[in-house]
């Protein structure tokens, strides 16, 4: 880096607007803005390698400690709303206490912030106000400080994947463009031969063959139009079919904290994004390619009938391509906010329907009601301003092309008049020239569509780009077992940097067909344990190996293969009873599906509804008690023919007779059962305890964590079958 690179004149700086992908990112989306600001261009998922963050987000004294790993002295004051501008800028704001913005500049009448959650916002101090804590930080670049260009944009290739059949049905699209344009370009040129010709020399028979030859041309076009059509309806529809199981198979392999950390609304709206994509490329590439080749071909024909006129409507399309770039940010900034507020909007729409029931128990209707109401404001302002910038263009661009239209046809008919050009010349050479603005005003939006598209392939990248969950399966012979056991090694965890250790060095081993219970009280991290043997979480460090192989090695998706799981936030999906205990099998096994119902006690249930295993349960709401629910959910776990069975809070909504019956069903069934419960029946129920009552942070001995004993204090009767690690 040159010494001269690192001189800082304040001119030309800007402050990126950078929104934020995950729901609690809003604190390193403020850093990246600053970052971007003073020079050190970077992205969210650069900031994400190297903070990880938990759902919870960042607090003031997390955001200050990491502003110093990115070489940003960074200050936090107490700020009044009337000291405001002073604030050194761009500086970051404490907002509405869960989130923060940075403060751009301050106006005597207005405060700009860029808000990572919907981009750029002009509020007056009242707004600010209502917002604003009072807590403010100023940040500046401390020594080792470097600047970094900005990384090369995604390749919209990158984002689409590999599609099949793209490049055939393209090359065929343009062929029959071609033989359109041919047709398009002989219509003037036959007027012309009417008007000079026929007319002129008043030949009847003549003007009747031009006249058929116009029609045959109109036929033809039509013709090859409607075929061209019917291509492109083609090429779109199984592009988006091959596209979307594309980015839907890749969805399916992200990792479940992908979707904890993302609002449901924004997901949808990310996914949506590829069919904005695939429009634009199919219609807008061929529509593209057309109008470029008839533009570069009517310009050729202009400039063969009269220079000086060619040369006046070549200036007025670069002024238009001058109109269309100026406007280009506003645009794209405006669109981004508008495509990010429908997105909270849709999750607004979604969480009031799912949680309906409590919205009404609490009377919370009216509640709700305005800040949907709010948000959809919102984005109607967002799509005023779109339009406002639209018009606006429209009505220069209006004056444009009239006095473009008007200054052509003056100086061609003085032409006429000096006898440079014919009347059919000038005629032709107008029609000529209306198809080449058409068509390159077209090519331009084109051009400026496929720069927008920036947008969504960003908001798209956010799924493609993400690594999918690791499988690296382990090479082993299809018929050899998997011992059936889990054991933890030295496994330390937790959320986040900055937050206490969820696990602190547990090591613990389960045999094949033993059956352990987790305890200890709630938020003490037995959930997060499950998650951890079953790959859902990583441990920061140590290891997790079933039958003596680690997690890693073994692949997820073979490991997952011998588990059964029943965990708190299982749920039925839309179908029959008999659809979800298989899971929807395309071959369901019948008698497998009434033996784990029997296991689970809930056969005789099912029988006596009266459309048996087809009563349909939705993903709203269905006619089962929660006892029930969970009882399928556990028949579902052991239709999967498991090794392992992971039961979290499984049978809490269970009486303690049927949770007895059901207990000794499973038990005679000789799975490794690995059991989360707060009741002591079912703790007692197993034949060791692990206790994680001690694992609350920095409380954990050196050596990790011990069962066994723990077990036997808190359940007395247990004592003789407790074993430890
Ligand atoms: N995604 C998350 N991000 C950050 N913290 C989390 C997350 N999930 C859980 N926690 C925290 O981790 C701790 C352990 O949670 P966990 O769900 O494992 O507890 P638990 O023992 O299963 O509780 P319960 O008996 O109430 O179900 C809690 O303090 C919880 O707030």
């Amino acid at each position: 880096m040159l010494v001269t690179d690192r001189l800082e004149f304040g001119w030309g700086r800007v402050l990126p607007s950078i929104l934020q992908t995950e729901a609690a990112e809003c604190g390193l989306a403020c850093l990246a803005m600053v970052l971007g600001f003073f020079g050190h261009h970077t992205d969210l998922s650069d900031l994400r390698r190297k903070f990880s963050l938990s759902l919870r987000g960042m607090n003031a004294a997390q955001l200050v400690e990491a502003a110093g790993r990115v070489d940003l002295a960074c200050r936090a004051l107490r700020v009044e709303l009337d000291r405001l501008k002073d604030l050194a800028t761009p500086a970051i704001l404490h907002w509405e206490f869960n989130h923060f913005v940075v403060l751009k500049r301050v106006t005597p009448r207005h405060v700009h912030i860029h808000d990572p959650a919907v981009g750029p916002r002009r509020l007056t101090l009242e707004d600010v106000s209502k917002g604003f804590t009072g807590v403010a930080f100023e940040l500046a670049p401390s020594l080792p400080f470097r600047k970094r260009r900005l990384k090369p944009r995604l390749s919209l290739r990158a984002t689409i994947g590999k599609i099949h059949g793209l490049k055939r049905s393209l090359l065929q699209i343009l062929m029959l463009a071609l033989v359109l344009e041919a047709f398009t370009l002989a219509g003037p040129w036959l007027t012309q031969w009417i008007i000079d010709d026929a007319l002129v020399s008043g030949d009847g028979d003549l003007l009747t063959v031009i006249a058929l030859a116009l029609l045959l041309l109109g036929v033809v076009r039509v013709a090859v139009g409607a075929v061209r059509s019917w291509v492109i309806v083609h090429l779109s529809t199984t592009l988006n079919l091959q596209w979307s199981a594309n980015t839907m198979d890749h969805l399916l392999r992200l990792p479940v904290s992908y979707f904890e950390k993302r609002h449901m609304g924004d997901v949808l709206s990310r996914f949506g994004a590829t069919s904005v994509i695939q429009q634009t490329v199919t219609t807008g590439f061929v529509s593209a390619v057309l109008d470029g080749l008839l533009a570069t071909a009517t310009l050729a024909m202009m400039f063969l009938y009269d220079v000086a006129l060619a040369a006046i409507v070549v200036v007025a399309v670069m002024l238009y391509a001058l109109l269309r770039t100026l406007r280009y940010e506003a645009l794209r900034s405006v669109s981004e906010g508008q495509i990010v507020r429908m997105a909270k909007l849709q999750t607004r729409l979604m969480e009031t329907i799912h949680g309906i029931e409590t919205i009404k128990l609490f009377n919370r209707q009216p509640d709700r009601k305005a800040r949907y109401v709010k948000l959809s404001v919102d984005v109607a302002n967002t799509g005023v301003a779109v339009q406002r910038l639209t018009l606006a263009f429209q009505a220069v661009n209006g004056l444009l092309v009239a006095a473009e239209g008007a200054f052509v046809l003056w100086l061609g008919s003085r032409s006429v008049l000096g006898g440079a050009l014919t009347v059919g010349m000038l005629v032709a050479f107008v029609s000529y020239k209306d198809q080449f603005t058409t068509r390159v005003c077209s090519l331009i939006d084109r051009a400026i569509e496929f720069a927008m598209l920036r947008i969504h392939t960003e908001r798209l990248s956010d799924i493609v780009l993400t690594p999918p969950e690791a499988d690296q399966s382990f090479e082993m012979a299809g018929d050899q077992q998997i011992e059936a056991s889990i054991e933890l090694r030295n496994v330390r965890f937790r959320y986040s940097e900055g937050e206490p250790w969820i696990i602190d060095g547990l090591s613990l081993t389960i045999d094949s067909g033993d059956s352990v219970a987790l305890a200890g009280p709630s938020g003490c991290g037995k959930t997060t344990l499950i998650k951890l043997m079953l790959g859902l979480l990583e441990p920061e460090e140590g290891e997790v190996l079933i039958g003596g192989i680690p997690l890693a090695r073994l692949g997820l998706r073979r490991y997952r293969e011998l588990v059964g799981t029943v965990m708190q936030s299982d749920r039925l999906f839309a179908g029959s009873l008999a659809d979800n205990i298989t899971f929807f099998d395309a071959v369901p096994d019948h008698t497998r599906l009434a033996a784990c119902a029997k296991a689970a006690c809930i056969h005789d249930t099912i029988l006596k509804m009266p459309m048996g295993y087809h009563t349909l349960v939705g993903d709203m709401g269905n006619a089962l008690s929660g006892g029930q629910v969970q009882r399928v959910l556990l028949a579902r776990a052991l239709y999967k023919r498991p090794r392992v069975l992971f039961l979290d809070e499984a049978t809490s909504h269970l009486d303690a007779a049927l949770e007895r019956e059901i207990s000794a069903c499973v038990a005679r069934l000789g799975l490794t059962r690995i059991i989360v419960a707060h009741r002591p029946e079912t703790v007692r129920s197993c034949n060791r305890v692990i206790d994680l009552g001690e694992c609350v942070a920095g409380s954990r001995p050196a050596g990790g964590h011990r069962s066994g004993d723990v077990g036997r204090r808190l359940y007395p009767s247990t004592a003789n079958d407790t074993t430890g690690t």
